[in-house]
Formats: structure tokens, C-alpha cells, sequence
């Protein structure tokens, strides 16, 4: 393959008369230009060979096509490739050429077939597939439509009803599910795939099979009414959950006009939608989240040294509450063996039922067996000394942050556990140097950051050391992986990564509240923003207990920078904690059903009068922008610092953490992606201004005010960053 070109396809033409085309673009033959002409060429000289009576479409080493190729748009987004003419893949091509021809095509799938993968299966006469090949039109995930006419062919094949779920929700069907739907012709095994697709190909010359054409399909199509009302109602659900994006009704559109209009006219408004997608900023926010997501395993120094993860056989935990028993739930579903230690015989019962109602309530709801559910507890065992720990390969200590007590487990461990095994903390805020203190082994202490739930949320933050080695990193990475965690690999330091990001924002809240904002008004302007919930509701769900502990661990860190407010201590005092006593910011009934409290005003008040505030009449009328402007440029600040002093290695690598450590909306690109959607300058200028007003906890950094002062962008490569990796 001449290496500027990305993939090929190649064709072999059998003495059977079959001509079967083979796509080649590893690792999943995704569909790039260069993929698509060649497969217009094989087709042009298929169709044209008199020793050709049908095509097979499959894709090499055992998957079908993972789609059109992803980069391609970015490279459209740049300008550092043309786009083709409207309508020219998907109409000429696809369908004028491949669906239209003389000679009929089948598409043997093994593996999957997704995107334009799908779309380009749906042009041909049948589709065959091998066991548990995945199928799907994942495209609105990208922020992109189906443009290969899979808004036209999917709903004709399966119905709208099927279809609509299939495309809004991105998620795929397997091959036994997508044959009861008719969109797969016939279910083989792998070795089987190409002569029965070969057998099917001639026997549709023949006509001993149908020769179906998707597009002209119309018997799975509900009556125009009745299709009307689904697509009416289909849009009143995307608006509430997507509300701040374009494409999914644009995708609508596109789907109506063909169901009204007829499939013809559906393609070219497709084709038409599908190209004005590709400049929305939110389709350039979850393009550029697709490949930092992936990026995040790739980490300079570490991944390129042809290191081998090690087996993982057996993990403890040490400490069964809340994140303890998440992170054992995680493992033992992906059936890790694990030992899970407590102080006394209540906490572990406690701990292990902890973990035991993680898997019921999946019992409950169907996504687990009974017998998946015992197998799977059975992987877990209790204990309440260090005995069994001789023959463990990883520790996770999940204790409360206290320093002291942190630093004597860690010093235990190294007495009972094999020279080999790592020991990693839980820990959210606590610098690991200070863990590690009393431990020599310090080239295998780790940071293994998980998120509550831990058996729930994506991210796990890996924070390495000056003295963590490269091997230790690979292993968590690869048991990342596996319990299918999305890691991000960063340096030691306070609150590491996501609560160092995530401080300001809380922080800049509490400082508006003091000075008149209302922080009802906040919290709804931050959901509409794209955050699952506002920072008051977020407070109430964390619990005051763990704000004021996070708080003081960077009032002791960063006290230059921090916000003291006492609007929580004071609320707290008065044993109102957050949503587990049902009274915070908000107050909760049986359902735990938030709303606003008048009595709030109250601690405002007096926590105003302590830090000596003043109601600020800007400030109390702050617009939405304003109140995004003021809680998120702190946040773009902290992460200038976290990305200047080398904690993150690269910007990308804070996007993923902010969308999935913080929930910061995807398809704005993540917080530096979003920032320099903004621009540099404008944010430095606008902290600037509010630290000459309202103090230093606004003051931007050297690092956003050099990048500021020249407009450049936030996400270029830092050059000689202070590598604390
Ligand atoms: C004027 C008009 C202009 C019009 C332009 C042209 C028209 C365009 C119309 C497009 C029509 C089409 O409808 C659009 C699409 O098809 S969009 C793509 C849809 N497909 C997907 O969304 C699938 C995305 N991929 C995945 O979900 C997964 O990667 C997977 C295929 C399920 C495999 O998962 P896994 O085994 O876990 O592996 P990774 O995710 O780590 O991926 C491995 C590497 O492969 C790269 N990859 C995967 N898919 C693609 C792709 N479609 N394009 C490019 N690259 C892809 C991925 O980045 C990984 O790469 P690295 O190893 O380098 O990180």
C-alpha cells in the first residue's frame, strides 16, 4: 500500500463468476476516500467483465467495515481535504452504481458493520452474517447523520419504529437480532461466511433467491399518518435530551423527506444534511472526543517502549464503603478475583453487601442472570487481616483521606504483599509523596483514581509519581482496560486532574452566591449549559462532608487561589449535609425530588457577613453567558495550570477528564477544546477584569496569560513543560 493512500480494496474474481471485493483499511477497514474509489473502480470493472455474474462485498480480517473513516471529517473540518461533491459516495456510487447495477451484490459480514460499513451492506441484494457481528448507525453519537442513505435503506429494512431507536440511540444490534428484524438475510459461521454468500450472490442471478433492493423497499413502512406521529414524537424526545444539538433533527428531516417525498428525494436531502453537519461546532466536539477518548492510552515515554502488561490474577481492597466496594464491583465483573479487607467483621458485612446490591440491581433489571450474578460474587472474598495478601499482584487502598492512616497501610503492605505487586490509592485529593512516606517501594506506588459509582462511571485518573515506573503504568492501563474504564494517565499532585478542574468551579458558585447571585438561577444555567446538574445540586448529591474535606486539602495547597466561603461549614453546623439528609441547597422529598429552600437566604446572609461580602448589583443579574463565562473561565484557568505544570500530557487528555470525570458536556469538545472554541485571548482578558475587581481567584495564570496575550491556543503542545510525570 503506498503509504500517503489510507486502505484499499482488492477483487478476485472465482470460476464461479462471483467477483468478491474485499475491504482493506486496518484496523477496521473503515471507509476512507481512498477505500470508496478503489471500490468504485472494482465495481466499474466488475460490472463490466463479462466473467463477472455477481459481486460479494466482505472486509479483511474478520470485520466487515467500522464505518466511514472518522478522520476524514476532521480533514474536511480543517480544509486539508476537499470535500466531494454532494451526493457523490452515497448516490453516485452507493447507489446508482452498487444498488442499481445489473449484476447483484452480496455483503458478507463478519465481525461488524457499522456507520457507512452498515450503509454500504444495505446497498447490496442480501446481507449474510457471521454469529454476534455487531450492527449498527452510530453516527449521531460523532455528531454526524447515516450519509450513505442509512436514513433512507435502515427504516425500509427494519421500520421506522426499529430504526429511529436504532439511529437516535447509536447503539448496535447484534447479527441474531438484526436477522429477526430481516436486516440480515441469513446468520453462518465464520468459515462458512464467503461460499454462502458467494452461493447467495449467483442464486439471486438465478432467482432462486430475491433480488431485493433496499431503497424500493416499502412494506416495513407504517402509513404516512402514523409515520408522522412517530417522527412528531421521535423529535419532541430528542429535543428534550439533546436540547443543545442540531444534528439528530437535522437527521430527522432528512428521514421524513424520504418517507413523504419518496426515497429518492430522501437521499439527496441526506446528502444535503449530511454535509452541513460536518461544520457544526458540536459535530467538531465529539469528532475531536472520538480520538482524544482513544488517545488517552498513548502516553509518550510509557506506551512506546514495547512494555507488556503483566497478568493481574488477583487484586485487594482495602476498605469496603462507598468507592471501595464500587471499585471490587468493577473487578469481580470483570472477573477479577478479589479480596476485600475491612477492620472488623460489621464493615466487611457491610462492605460485601455493598457489592452484593451493585449485582442484584442488575439482577433486578435484567442485565444479569442469577447465575452470572452467584459466579460472579463468588469471585469476591472478605477478610480482616493482611494474611491473604501474600499472593495478591495489585492493591487498591480505598480508606478514608486521612494522611496518617494512609501511610500506615501503606507501610503494612509492604511487609504482607509480594515484591511485585502494585500498590495504588484510591485517594481523590491526597499527594501521593505524602502516602508513600513511609514506604521504600516507591517505584510501585500509584494513584487509581476511580469516580462514584466506581462500578459505573468511565473515567479512572492513573496518577503516577516521579518514581512510579513505566511497567506499573502499562498494568493499570491494561486493567483498565479490562474492567472498561476509559484511564487517564497524569501527574502527582493535589486533587490531581478532575478536582483540581473541578475546585474553581464549585468555588466560583459560592463566590457569586456571596455576592447576590441566585444560585437557583446558576444551577439552571449550568444544566442548560450541558452539565448533568448545576454545582449546588452536585454539592448536595456529593454530600457536605466529602466538599469540606476536598476543600480543605487545596485551602491548604492552593490558598492563594481558593475561595473561602462558609455558605457549607455553616449549613453543615446546622446538620443539613446534602441530599442523604435532605436538606443542602435544595431540599428533598421521599423521591429525593430537589427544590429550592427559602431558608438558604439565611446561610447566605450570615456566611456574607463572615467574609465580610458585599451583595454585588452586576453580579445579581448576571445573564446565562455570564454565569457560564464566570464558572468555567476558572476552571479553564486551573487546567491551563494542571496542563502547564505537566500533569496532564496533553490538552486532549484533560477534555477526557472533564467530560467524564466532571460531566462536562462531549459535544462541546471537553474544557480546553471548548476554551479554544472561545478563544485565548477573550477568556484571559475576561479573568483579567474580574481579578482587578473581585480579587485572585479570577487571576489568570502565566501560562493562560502568555497563550492570552498572543491569541494562541490553549491545546498546543506545551514546550519544556515542567514535567512533574
Ligand atoms: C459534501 C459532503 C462531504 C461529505 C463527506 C463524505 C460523506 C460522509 C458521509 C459519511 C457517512 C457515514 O454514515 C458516516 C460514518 O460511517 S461515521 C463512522 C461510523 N462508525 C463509528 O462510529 C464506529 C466508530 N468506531 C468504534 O465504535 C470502535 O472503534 C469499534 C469499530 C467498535 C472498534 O472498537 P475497539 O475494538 O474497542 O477499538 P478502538 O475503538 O480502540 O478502535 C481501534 C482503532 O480504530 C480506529 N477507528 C475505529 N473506527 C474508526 C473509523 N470509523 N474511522 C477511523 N478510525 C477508526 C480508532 O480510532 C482506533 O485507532 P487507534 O488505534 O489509532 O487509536
Amino acid at each position: 500500500m503506498d503509504s500517503r493512500t489510507k486502505g484499499k480494496t482488492v477483487m478476485e474474481v472465482g470460476g464461479d463468476g462471483v467477483a468478491v471485493i474485499t475491504l482493506i483499511n486496518p484496523p477496521v477497514n473503515s471507509l476512507s476516500f481512498d477505500v470508496l474509489y478503489n471500490l468504485k473502480s472494482n465495481y466499474e470493472e466488475a460490472l463490466s467483465r463479462n466473467d463477472v455474474k455477481a459481486i460479494v462485498i466482505t472486509g479483511a480480517k474478520g470485520k466487515f467495515s467500522g464505518g466511514f473513516d472518522i478522520s476524514g471529517f476532521s480533514e474536511i473540518q480543517k480544509g486539508t481535504m476537499k470535500e466531494p461533491k454532494v451526493g457523490f459516495i452515497s448516490i453516485d456510487i452507493i447507489t446508482d452504481l452498487l444498488e442499481a447495477a445489473r449484476k447483484p451484490s452480496v455483503a458478507a459480514i463478519d465481525g461488524l458493520a457499522l456507520g457507512g460499513g452498515l450503509e454500504l451492506s444495505m446497498a447490496c441484494h442480501a446481507r449474510i452474517s457471521t454469529p454476534g457481528a455487531q450492527l449498527g448507525l452510530p453516527e449521531l453519537q460523532l455528531g454526524v447523520i447515516p450519509g450513505f442513505g442509512g436514513t433512507q435503506r435502515l427504516p425500509r429494512l427494519v421500520g421506522l419504529t426499529k430504526a429511529l431507536e436504532m439511529i437516535l440511540t447509536s447503539k448496535p444490534v447484534r447479527a441474531e437480532e438484526g436477522h429477526s428484524l430481516g436486516l440480515i438475510d441469513a446468520v453462518v459461521p465464520s468459515a462458512e461466511l464467503l461460499t454462502t454468500a458467494r452461493r447467495w450472490a449467483l442464486d439471486i442471478v438465478e432467482r432462486r433467491k430475491p433480488w431485493i433492493t433496499s431503497l424500493l423497499k416499502t412494506d416495513k413502512l407504517p402509513p404516512l399518518g402514523e409515520a408522522r406521529e412517530i417522527l412528531k414524537f421521535a423529535r419532541g424526545q430528542t429535543r428534550k435530551q439533546a436540547p443543545n444539538m442540531k444534528h439528530p433533527l437535522m437527521c430527522l428531516d432528512a428521514l421524513e423527506m424520504g418517507i413523504v417525498s419518496g426515497p429518492r428525494v430522501g437521499l439527496e436531502k441526506e446528502a444535503e444534511v449530511g454535509s452541513q453537519v460536518i461544520s457544526l461546532d458540536t459535530t467538531k466536539g465529539l469528532i475531536h472526543v472520538f480520538f482524544s477518548q482513544r488517545g488517552t492510552v498513548k502516553v509518550p515515554g510509557v506506551t512506546d517502549r514495547g512494555l507488556m502488561p503483566r497478568k493481574i490474577k488477583k487484586v485487594a481492597i482495602i476498605g469496603g464503603g462507598l468507592m471501595g466496594s464500587g471499585i471490587a464491583t468493577a473487578l469481580i465483573l470483570s472477573n477479577y478475583p478479589v479480596i476485600l479487607k475491612e477492620v472488623n467483621e460489621k464493615f466487611l458485612e457491610a462492605g460485601i453487601g455493598r457489592v452484593k446490591a451493585n449485582l442484584q440491581s442488575r439482577v433486578r433489571k435484567g442485565s444479569m442472570s442469577k447465575e452470572k450474578f452467584e459466579k460472579t460474587m463468588s469471585l469476591l472474598k472478605g477478610s480482616l487481616d493482611y494474611e491473604s495478601f501474600r499472593d495478591v499482584d495489585m492493591v487498591i487502598e480505598a480508606v478514608i483521606e486521612n494522611i496518617s492512616l494512609k501511610q500506615q497501610i501503606f507501610a503494612d503492605l509492604e511487609k504482607y504483599c509480594p515484591q511485585h505487586c502494585i500498590l495504588a490509592s484510591n485517594t481523590s485529593t491526597i499527594d501521593l509523596n505524602k502516602i508513600g512516606e513511609r514506604t521504600k517501594s516507591q517505584d510501585r506506588i500509584v494513584g487509581a483514581h476511580f469516580f462514584s459509582p466506581a462500578h459505573v462511571m468511565p473515567l479512572l485518573e492513573i496518577v503516577r509519581t516521579n518514581h512510579t515506573s513505566a511497567q506499573v503504568i502499562v498494568d493499570l492501563l491494561d486493567v483498565g482496560k479490562k474492567i472498561k474504564k476509559t484511564p487517564v494517565v497524569v501527574g502527582n499532585c493535589t486533587g490531581f486532574a478532575v478536582n483540581r478542574m473541578f475546585f474553581p468551579y464549585t468555588q466560583a458558585a459560592m463566590f457569586l452566591v456571596e455576592r447576590g447571585a441566585d444560585p437557583y438561577l446558576i444551577d439552571s444555567a449550568v444544566s442548560k449549559f450541558g452539565m448533568p446538574m448545576g454545582p449546588f445540586r452536585l454539592c448536595d448529591l456529593v454530600g457536605f462532608g466529602v466538599a469540606i474535606a476536598t476543600a480543605t486539602q487545596f485551602i491548604e495547597n492552593f490558598p492563594e487561589r481558593t475561595y473561602k466561603s462558609m455558605i457549607i461549614p455553616l449549613m453543615q453546623e446546622d446538620k443539613r449535609a446534602g441530599e442523604a439528609t435532605r436538606k443542602g441547597f435544595y431540599l428533598y422529598d421521599d423521591k429525593r425530588k430537589a427544590k429550592p429552600d427559602p431558608e438558604l437566604k439565611k446561610y447566605i446572609e450570615k456566611a456574607r457577613s463572615i467574609s465580610g461580602a458585599n451583595v454585588d448589583p452586576k453580579l445579581v443579574k448576571l445573564s446565562e453567558k455570564e454565569i457560564i463565562e464566570m464558572t468555567f473561565f476558572p476552571v479553564v484557568n486551573e487546567a491551563c495550570r494542571v496542563f502547564a505544570e505537566g500533569i496532564a500530557v496533553k490538552a486532549a487528555d484533560l477534555d477526557i477528564a472533564a467530560i467524564m470525570g466532571m460531566g462536562f458536556p462531549p459535544y462541546r469538545g471537553g474544557i480546553m477544546f471548548w476554551a479554544d472554541s472561545i478563544g485565548s485571548k477573550y477568556i484571559y482578558s475576561r479573568l483579567d477584569e474580574w481579578s482587578k475587581t473581585y480579587g485572585d481567584f479570577f487571576k489568570p495564570c502565566a501560562f493562560l496569560a502568555e497563550r492570552g496575550s498572543k491569541g494562541a491556543p490553549l491545546s498546543a503542545p506545551v514546550e519544556q513543560a515542567r514535567s512533574r510525570l
